[in-house]
């Protein structure tokens, strides 16, 4: 389903912290929202999500007007995962995922046999099914980053938006989750995911959203977006963008301090925008 967003505005104390978004979100594909920290990139997916009422514009899914919804139609179509998310510290894991069945359970219909079997995936699919008889209370910051993923995989969602769902997460764990990610995108789900790492994003989206400031600074395919300009006018640092050995994905290689202060301009290749923008 694709996720379009028109002039979408958002303030908060007198501050405009989203200044108008307009984007188009591909369906059945992964794209990551990347922007330096204080952007807004957490603060639009509580907008997509409804968890914040915007203060203008639209966001519509297959042209479904979200705001309009009825809020159980929408948590049946649209799923968060942050890693701020409200869990009970005296629930299990199981119990805490399950939640993500609430809007597809009627009022006094209990889960059924499907609603454990599909926690019982999504904790897989998360690298968590070890976890499931703990405590959330128990939990690491690693260990809880998978279940906010799998509570949201649960919830058998059309848009997944997840923020920063790597944070916390192992390196092997990061790709486990990133993977699993593009693998959903892959299978028709519209994923949103807020990443800093831009490596990461380029390895693994479909598509790029940045952000500064509020605003949409580019959108597109990674290769088109992620220049070493971009990266310099977004967050001020000198990056070459590479293609990876294994991959062949661009692989966005920065360098900060004296080692970017001693690199001279005849060693950044030609039409890779590094020098940066007076
Ligand atoms: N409820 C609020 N009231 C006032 N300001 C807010 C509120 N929520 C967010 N902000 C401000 O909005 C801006 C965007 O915040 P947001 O958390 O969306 O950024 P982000 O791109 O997700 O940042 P990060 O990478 O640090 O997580 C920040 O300057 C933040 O201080």
């Amino acid at each position: 389903m694709t996720l379009d967003l028109e002039r979408v505005r958002f303030a908060r104390g007198g501050r405009t912290i989203i200044d108008g978004v307009d984007a188009t979100l591909p369906g059945g594909a992964l794209t990551a929202l990347i922007g330096p920290n204080g952007a807004g990139k957490s603060t639009l997916l509580h907008l997509i999500a409804a968890i914040e009422r915007t203060d203008g514009g639209e966001l519509a899914l297959d042209g479904r007007e979200l705001g309009r919804m009825r809020r159980r139609d929408r948590a049946r179509l649209v799923a968060l995962a942050e890693q701020q998310a409200e869990l009970d510290p005296q629930l299990t894991v199981a119990a805490a995922v399950l939640l993500g069945r609430t809007p597809h359970l009627g009022a006094f219909a209990p889960a059924g046999p499907r609603d454990h079997a599909l926690v019982a995936h999504a904790l897989a699919a998360s690298g968590a099914g070890h976890l499931a008889e703990r405590q959330i209370g128990q939990l690491s910051g690693g260990e809880r980053q998978r279940i906010t993923l799998a509570r949201a995989l649960a919830q058998e969602p059309e848009l997944l938006l997840a923020d920063e769902p790597t944070n916390h997460l192992d390196l092997s764990a990061q790709l486990v989750a990133l993977e699993l990610l593009a693998g959903l995108a892959r299978g028709g789900l519209t994923v949103v995911a807020a990443l800093h790492d831009l490596s990461q994003a380029a390895a693994y989206a479909d598509h790029v959203l940045v952000l500064a400031e509020g605003r949409v600074i580019a959108a597109g395919p990674p290769r088109e977006v992620l220049t070493a300009r971009l990266v310099h006018e977004v967050y001020g640092v000198r990056a070459e963008i590479i293609d990876h050995p294994i991959t062949g994905r661009p692989l966005v290689a920065v360098a900060g301090g004296a080692a970017a202060e001693a690199a001279t301009p005849d060693a950044v290749p030609a039409g890779t925008g590094s020098t940066p923008s007076a």
